[in-house]
C-alpha cells in the first residue's frame, strides 16, 4: 500500500462513531423504556436463537452522552448467578386500590410496595412522584396531572383487570409511561356477574328480596319472564361476550351479536351469528353490554338507539356506565321501552344516592362486582403484579396497552436485531450535516420470512429511538418514540424485501435511508442522493454492511470511524500508523469500494476512543483526504 505525497486536500475528511464501552453497566431495556440515568437491571431472553453459543443473557446499556452505543451486547456466563434485585435499587410500587394477597406477594419480593387505598386525587398527585409503578383498579383515575406530578419517575401503571378507561393513555404515551392491563383473570367472573343479573332480573329477585324483606309477600307483582327461547344480543363479542353468549345459549336462549371486529368464524364456532348494530337492537329481547369505553361507544345508547329497540327489551350492562346515556335510559324505562335494567357500573361510581336510575323500580343495581370473585382477585392480582414485575425489568410486556406487545419468544429471536436497529438510527441520524432537518425516514427489511411470521413494530421503534433521541430535548422509549417522531414531523415508511435465504433466521438486513437531507459524510449518500445505511446480525453482533453505496464489514461495537478515501496501496498503514502513534489500538479495517483504484471508505474500529489530533493527522492523508 503506497500513500501519495501530493498536496491540495480539504481537511474535514473524518467521520467518527463513539461508544461507551460499557462491560460494567447492567442497563436494560427498561432504560429503553425509561430514559433516565441508565439503570443496571439486565435483560434475560432465552437463548433458541442459534446463533449464540452460550444461553444468551444481555446487559443492553443507555446513555444519551454516546453518539454509537457498542459494547452494549454481551453474552453473560453468569446469568443463574444474576440477581436482579442485587443489582437494582429497589422500586417503588404503588398499590392504590385493593389487590389480593398472591400479587402483593410478588410486588414485595421485587420492590418496595406501599398501599395506599382511598387517595384523594391531590394525594396521589403528591405521593406519585417517589413511585415507580402504580397499581390501580376501575376507582382511581390516572389523569394527566398524574403523570405531570410524576416528573418522569413513574415507569409503569398496572390496571388490575381489563377496562383501562380511567387512564388517560395519551398523557401516559406522551411521558413514556407504560401501561399494562390484566386482560385474563376476570372474564369468567364478568361473564357469570353477566348471567347473574341477566337471571335475577327477569325473575325480580332483587326486588322481591327486598320486598320480603321489607315484611310483604307479593308473589303476583314479582312475575318474571322466561330466558328459554328469547334473543339475546351480546353487544361486543370479546372475551367477556363471548362467555356470555356461550352460557346463555346453554340456558336455551337464541344468542346474536354485534362486534364489528368480531370474526365470523369464532361467533360461529360458539353458534351466535354476527349482526349490525340495529338488527341486533330491532331483534333482541334482552341486550347484554360488553364492548368498552371509548369515544366511539361513549353513550352509545341514547334516546335515538332506544327507539330503535322491540318494546319491553331488558338491558345488562357489566361493561361500563358510560356507555349508556343514563338520562335517556330513565326516559326509556318510564315509556316502557326499556322494560328492566340489570347495571354494574355506572357513569359516575358510586352513583349519586338520588340517582332516578339507580331508585327506579325496575332497575337492579350491583356495585361494580363483575370482576368481585375471590378466584378472580386473585387471578388478577398475579396477572397485573408479574406484568409490572416484568416491565420494571425491562421485559416487554404481552399485556402492554401502549407499546408493541412482543411474546417473549418473539422478541428473544429478535434481541440482536433490536441491538442493531436502535445502533443504524442512531448511526443514520450521525450522518446528517448540522442544519439538516430529518423529515422522512424509510426503513427496509430484507427477509425471507413471511411477512406474517415477522414483527417489525419493535424494531422500527428501536431505529426511530435511535434517531430521535439525539435530536431531541425529551427522553424517548418505546412507549412514546413514534409519538415523538410524529410531533417533529418525522414521516417514517417501512418495506419489506423478500430474501432469497434461508428462513431461519427472521432478518437478513435492515436498511435506513433519509431522504432529503444533506449528509456530513458525502460517502453516506447513495446514488439516489439518500443517505443510506445497512446492517447485519452476524454471530449475534450487529454490523454495519453498507454505508451508501459502499459495501463494508464493520462490526458496530466499540468505536467507529468511517473515512473516504481512494482505494491505493499503503491507505491502511498510514491510517494505521497514526492511530499507534496517538496509542488508539485499531481492532479491524474494512475497507469498501465502487472498483478497484477508485472511491472508497475505510471504516476502522477503535478500542480507544481517537482524539482531535489522531482525527486532523488522519485528514492529512492525501488521498483520505481529497475527494471528501
Ligand atoms: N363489570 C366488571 O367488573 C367488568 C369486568 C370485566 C370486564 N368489564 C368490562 O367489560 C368490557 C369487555 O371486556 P372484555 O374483557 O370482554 O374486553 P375485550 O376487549 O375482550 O372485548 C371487547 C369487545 O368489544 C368490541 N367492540 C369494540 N367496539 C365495539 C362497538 N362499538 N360495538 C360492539 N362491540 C365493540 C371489541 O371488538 C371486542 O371484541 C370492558 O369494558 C371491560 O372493562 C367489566
Ligand atoms: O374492567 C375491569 O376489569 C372491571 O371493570 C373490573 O374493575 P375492578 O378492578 O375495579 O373491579
Amino acid at each position: 500500500m503506497a500513500a501519495s505525497s501530493s498536496s491540495s486536500s480539504s481537511i474535514k475528511p473524518i467521520f467518527t462513531t463513539r461508544s461507551k464501552s460499557s462491560n460494567s453497566s447492567k442497563s436494560s431495556l427498561l432504560s429503553f423504556l425509561h430514559n433516565t440515568k441508565p439503570k443496571p437491571i439486565s435483560l434475560k431472553f432465552s437463548s433458541h436463537n442459534s446463533n449464540y453459543t452460550t444461553p444468551p443473557s444481555f446487559t443492553i446499556s443507555n446513555s444519551l452522552q454516546t453518539a454509537l452505543e457498542t459494547s452494549e451486547l454481551h453474552v453473560s456466563k453468569f446469568q443463574d448467578d444474576l440477581n436482579v434485585q442485587a443489582v437494582t435499587p429497589k422500586p417503588t410500587i404503588l398499590v392504590s386500590e385493593k389487590l389480593g394477597e398472591a400479587g402483593l406477594a410478588i410486588l414485595r419480593s421485587f420492590g418496595n410496595v406501599e398501599c395506599l387505598y382511598d387517595l384523594s386525587p391531590e394525594a396521589l398527585c403528591e405521593k406519585i412522584s417517589q413511585c415507580d409503578a402504580l397499581i390501580v383498579r376501575s376507582g382511581t383515575k390516572v389523569t394527566r396531572s398524574v403523570f405531570e406530578a410524576a416528573n418522569g419517575k413513574l415507569k409503569v401503571v398496572g390496571r388490575a383487570g381489563v377496562g383501562i378507561d380511567n387512564v388517560d393513555l395519551q398523557a401516559a404515551t406522551e411521558f413514556g409511561c407504560l401501561v399494562v392491563n390484566a386482560p385474563i383473570a376476570n372474564t369468567v367472573a364478568a361473564a357469570e356477574h353477566g348471567i347473574a343479573l341477566l337471571a335475577s332480573m327477569a325473575r325480580n329477585v332483587s326486588q322481591a328480596d327486598a320486598s320480603i324483606k321489607a315484611g310483604k309477600w307479593l308473589r303476583s307483582k314479582y312475575v318474571g319472564v322466561s330466558l328459554v327461547g328469547k334473543t339475546l344480543a351480546v353487544m361486543g363479542f370479546g372475551k367477556v361476550g363471548s362467555e356470555v353468549a356461550r352460557r346463555a345459549k346453554g340456558l336455551g336462549m337464541n344468542v346474536i351479536a354485534h362486534d364489528p371486529y368480531a370474526p365470523a368464524d369464532k361467533a360461529r364456532a360458539v353458534g351466535v351469528e354476527l349482526v349490525s348494530f340495529d338488527q341486533a337492537l330491532a331483534t333482541a329481547d334482552f341486550i347484554s353490554l360488553h364492548m368498552p369505553l371509548n369515544p366511539t361507544t361513549s353513550k352509545i345508547f341514547n334516546d335515538e338507539t332506544f327507539a330503535k329497540m322491540k318494546k319491553g327489551v331488558r338491558i345488562v350492562n357489566v361493561a361500563r356506565g358510560g356507555v349508556i346515556d343514563e338520562e335517556a335510559l330513565v326516559r326509556a324505562l318510564d315509556s316502557g321501552v326499556v322494560a328492566q335494567a340489570a347495571l354494574d357500573v355506572f357513569t359516575e361510581e358510586p352513583p349519586a344516592k338520588d340517582s332516578k336510575l339507580v331508585q327506579h323500580e325496575n332497575v337492579t343495581v350491583t356495585p361494580h362486582l363483575g370482576a368481585s370473585t375471590k378466584e378472580a382477585q386473585e387471578g388478577v392480582a398475579i396477572e397485573i403484579a408479574e406484568a409490572v414485575v416484568g416491565a420494571l425489568r425491562g421485559e416487554l410486556s404481552a399485556t402492554a396497552i401502549n407499546a408493541p406487545m412482543v411474546p417473549s419468544e418473539v422478541l428473544s429471536e429478535l434481541a440482536p436485531y433490536v441491538v442493531l436497529a436502535k445502533k443504524l438510527g442512531r448511526l443514520a441520524v450521525q450522518l446528517v450535516s448540522g442544519g439538516s432537518g430529518i423529515k422522512s425516514v424509510k426503513l427496509i427489511y430484507r427477509s425471507a420470512r413471511d411477512p406474517d411470521d415477522l414483527d417489525t413494530r419493535i424494531l422500527r421503534a428501536m431505529i426511530t429511538k435511535g434517531i430521535i433521541e439525539p435530536i431531541s430535548a425529551s427522553f424517548i422509549n418505546l412507549v412514546n418514540a413514534d409519538f415523538t417522531a410524529k410531533q417533529k414531523g418525522l414521516r417514517i415508511s417501512e418495506e419489506r424485501v423478500v430474501a432469497d435465504s434461508s428462513p431461519e433466521f427472521p432478518i437478513d438486513s435492515i436498511q435506513v435511508q433519509l431522504s432529503n437531507v444533506d449528509s456530513k459524510f458525502a460517502a453516506a449518500v447513495s446514488e439516489n442522493g439518500e443517505i443510506s445505511i445497512e446492517g447485519k446480525v452476524k454471530f449475534g453482533i450487529p454490523h454495519l454492511t453498507r454505508v451508501g453505496s459502499f459495501g463494508v464489514d464493520a462490526s458496530l461495537e466499540g468505536n467507529l470511524i468511517l473515512c473516504r478515501q481512494v482505494d491505493q496501496p499503503g491507505m491502511i498503514g498510514k491510517v494505521g500508523n497514526i492511530l499507534g502513534e496517538h496509542n488508539v489500538n485499531v481492532n479491524f479495517m474494512s475497507v469498501g469500494r465502487t472498483f478497484r483504484r477508485n472511491h472508497g471508505i475505510m471504516a476502522i474500529g477503535v478500542d480507544e476512543e481517537p482524539n482531535q489530533d489522531s482525527l486532523k493527522e488522519i485528514g492529512k492523508v492525501h488521498f483520505v483526504a481529497r475527494i471528501l
